[in-house]
């Protein structure tokens, strides 16, 4: 796909006139039991933060707590049906049926991630005063500040040319959470670097759990699709400053933001034959069709969104499916062991 052309329109909301296809690499290698053992230390410190919450979360929330520490720690619902006027018991039972076959390992960083959107740190930062610079801590791979009514949220890996791996994907969702609920106008993403994004960070398919290559393939199913709902679910202007080069999953999400903004020494890449990957970000459906002048303010965000919400989760739900077998390829699986081996060759 032509890069200058498709940055230019991209920024003039055109839609590009096709989509490469190519699928995602399952590599089998050693699972890496420290990310496990550090993810169920974080879902304990979680479940110690949430004693600590200065305010009621409502029960909305408390509910979905209820629920995702459920599914981490028993996995799917195993309880009988309570009945219709055992109210409090149905709500539970409910919330926690809802999850289906979540895995343990997606619930557990789902509870974090609530637990973090909640925390007293974050919940005296929105109460920042407007137009004051705040920095906001707690973020590994990100870098948050807010000052004058916008909120930034700049990629910070840029020694792996900001590739975001799994944990970027959770602070991303975690920042966009807090933005969406901070004195924030709008929210810009960019990048730190020379990189706006190299898209997925191709190792993520190297921690093999316990299920194999299929678990692996199902769980990044899950984390993908939770995390375009995000951009899908966004409720404000939300902006793409692409400072460099940007490839795959940061150029297919595009098509979500309100206004893409280039800068010269912008590329938008998806390598998806070099890959082979099926479209994912809903580019399937946005790309064709992005054809409105970008849209500024909140209100008709809202008014064109909703209309199409209900259609963009379901493109992102098909695009996951289609995904989550394409990544058990064989086309997929060399082109990425090809691509981390690249420098032992030389
Ligand atoms: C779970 C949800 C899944 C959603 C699926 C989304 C689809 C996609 O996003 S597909 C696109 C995936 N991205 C790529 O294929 C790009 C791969 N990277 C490259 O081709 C090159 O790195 C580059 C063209 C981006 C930059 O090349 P350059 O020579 O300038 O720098 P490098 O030495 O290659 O990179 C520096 C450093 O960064 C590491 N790195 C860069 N990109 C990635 C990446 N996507 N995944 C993992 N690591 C990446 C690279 O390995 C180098 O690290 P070392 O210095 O440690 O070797």
């Amino acid at each position: 796909m032509a890069m200058a052309y498709l940055a230019w329109r991209l920024a003039r909301r055109s839609c590009p006139s096709s989509l490469q296809v190519t699928s995602f690499p399952v590599v089998q290698l050693h699972m890496n039991r420290t990310a496990m053992r550090a993810s169920q230390k974080d879902f304990e410190n979680s479940m110690n933060q949430v004693k600590l919450l200065k305010k009621d979360p409502g029960n909305e929330v408390k509910l979905k707590l209820y629920a995702l520490y459920k599914q981490a720690t028993e996995g799917p619902c195993n309880m009988p049906k309570p009945g219709v006027f055992d109210l409090i018991n149905k709500a539970k039972w409910d919330a926690w049926n809802a999850l289906g076959s979540l895995p343990k390992e997606a619930a557990r960083q789902n509870y974090v991630d609530l637990v973090s959107s909640l925390s007293p740190s974050l919940e005296s930062s929105s109460q920042v005063e407007p137009g004051t610079d705040r920095k906001s801590t707690g973020f590994e791979t990100l870098v948050v500040t807010s000052e004058d009514g916008i909120t930034k949220i700049m990629f910070n890996r840029p020694k792996k040319k900001n590739a975001i791996n799994t944990e970027m994907y959770h602070e991303i969702m975690r920042a966009l959470k807090a933005a969406s609920k901070d004195d924030s106008i709008i929210t810009v993403l960019t990048g730190n670097g020379d990189y706006y994004s190299s898209g997925n960070d191709l190792t993520n398919f190297t921690d093999i759990p316990p299920g194999g290559v299929e678990e692996k393939a199902k769980n990044n199913a899950v984390l993908l699709r939770e995390f375009v709902g995000c951009f899908i679910d966004f409720p404000k202007p939300l902006i793409a400053v692409v400072n460099g080069p940007a490839v795959g999953i940061s150029v297919t999400l595009l098509g979500l933001f309100d206004a893409v903004y280039a800068s010269d020494r912008a590329t938008f890449h998806t390598p998806f034959s070099h890959l082979g990957q099926s479209p994912e970000g809903c580019s399937s459906y946005t790309f064709p069709k992005i054809m409105s002048p970008a849209k500024a303010l909140r209100i008709s965000k809202e008014v064109i969104r909703k209309r199409e919400r209900e259609k963009l989760h379901a493109v992102n739900a098909e695009e996951c499916n289609v995904l989550q077998g394409r990544w058990l390829s064989d086309e997929c699986t060399n082109a990425v062991v090809n691509f981390l081996s690249r420098k032992s060759k030389l």
